[in-house]
């Protein structure tokens, strides 16, 4: 059975179609992600898995329990931590965590609370109120809040927003480790390095589409290319070098040249050729193809 199952879901707010018949699964015990750009509708298709916002045509289950029909299920089996910090200030983060595991019946569930306030690193802040919290402590609280009743489906919605370095690694640590556990994770970003280092699998939306959908390695094969950054202080580049170009940025006193490089035999041939001309080259970079040269590409190309 697929941990979420997605069927022809499109939405309109009047006049803008924010998704556009979106159809796709996602597995049980799978890492997702789920990227574009502002406004691809990333969070229109978080908030109709969630059912706060209902869909003009499709349907959508979690573990088999549809999202409208069997809402009361559907809710059981899905945690969402939502993009928004939005709290009841007069609770402490205990109090908090004790609320919502009421919302799904769950009378004695202060181990569970106690752990995940642990894993988040939250333990000193347990008795504190929530107005009193940094912005990043709110986060891990949202964090907490959506795993009080461990739902088999977690869906984070830009989970690492506006946090620091300490939070991101917590917060990594221990979604990985529910993964690890068999939760399925879903997870909405736009640090494509966190989505390159965690999903198996990556769908691509935009303007309410999914325009690629397939493996993190799939996608990253897509591009062959990787390229040589350099920078060139007193000359400029040979004439010979000019079709391996992709970029040059142009500072006081340098020149820095980004080249396309196809195979690695391209390297020695650019090498070779700046010996020849007897030019110096300083701050040499080799980068390969990563997730945001594979998202550029398709966002580029895949009209609206
Ligand atoms: N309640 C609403 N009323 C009207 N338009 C909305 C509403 N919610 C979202 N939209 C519009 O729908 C489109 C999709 O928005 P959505 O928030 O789903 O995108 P997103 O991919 O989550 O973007 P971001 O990365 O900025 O969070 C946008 O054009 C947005 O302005």
């Amino acid at each position: 059975m697929s941990a979420i199952d997605i069927r022809h879901i499109s939405k309109c707010y009047r006049s803008l179609q924010a998704l556009k018949d979106v159809t796709f699964s996602i597995e049980e015990g799978e890492f997702f992600g789920l990227l574009g750009p502002n406004g691809a509708g990333k969070t229109t298709l978080i908030s109709i898995m969630a059912g706060l916002v209902k869909a003009d045509t499709g349907n959508v289950t979690i573990l088999g329990h549809d999202v409208v029909m069997d809402y009361q299920a559907a809710r059981k089996s899905l945690g969402v931590v939502p993009q928004e910090l939005v709290f009841d200030p007069f609770f402490t983060v205990r109090e908090t965590l004790r609320l919502q595991s009421g919302y799904f019946g769950l009378k004695n569930n202060d181990d569970w609370i106690d752990e995940v306030i642990s894993n988040l690193d939250l333990s000193d802040k347990a008795d504190t109120n929530m107005r009193a919290l940094s912005g990043g402590m709110k986060r891990r609280v949202l964090v907490a809040q959506a795993l009080v009743h461990k739902p088999p489906v977690i869906v984070l919605d830009e989970p690492t927003a506006g946090v620091d370095v300490e939070l991101r690694q917590t917060l990594w640590q221990f979604i990985g480790r529910l993964n690890r556990e068999g939760h399925t994770i879903v997870l909405t970003t736009h640090y494509l390095e966190e989505a390159q280092t965690w999903c198996d699998r990556i769908a691509m939306m935009k303007s309410g589409k999914v325009v690629a959908l397939d493996t993190t390695e799939a996608l990253l094969h897509r591009i062959s290319e990787s390229k040589l950054i350099f920078k060139l202080d007193d000359h400029e580049l040979p004439d010979s070098l000019k079709t391996f170009v992709s970029q040059c940025d142009i500072s006081p006193g340098s020149k820095t040249w980004t080249l396309r490089i196809n195979h690695y035999s391209d390297i020695e041939e650019i090498l070779s050729e700046l010996r020849k001309h007897d030019i110096v080259i300083s701050d040499l970079q080799f980068r390969q193809a990563d997730l945001e040269d594979v998202f550029l590409q398709l966002m580029d190309t895949s009209g609206n």
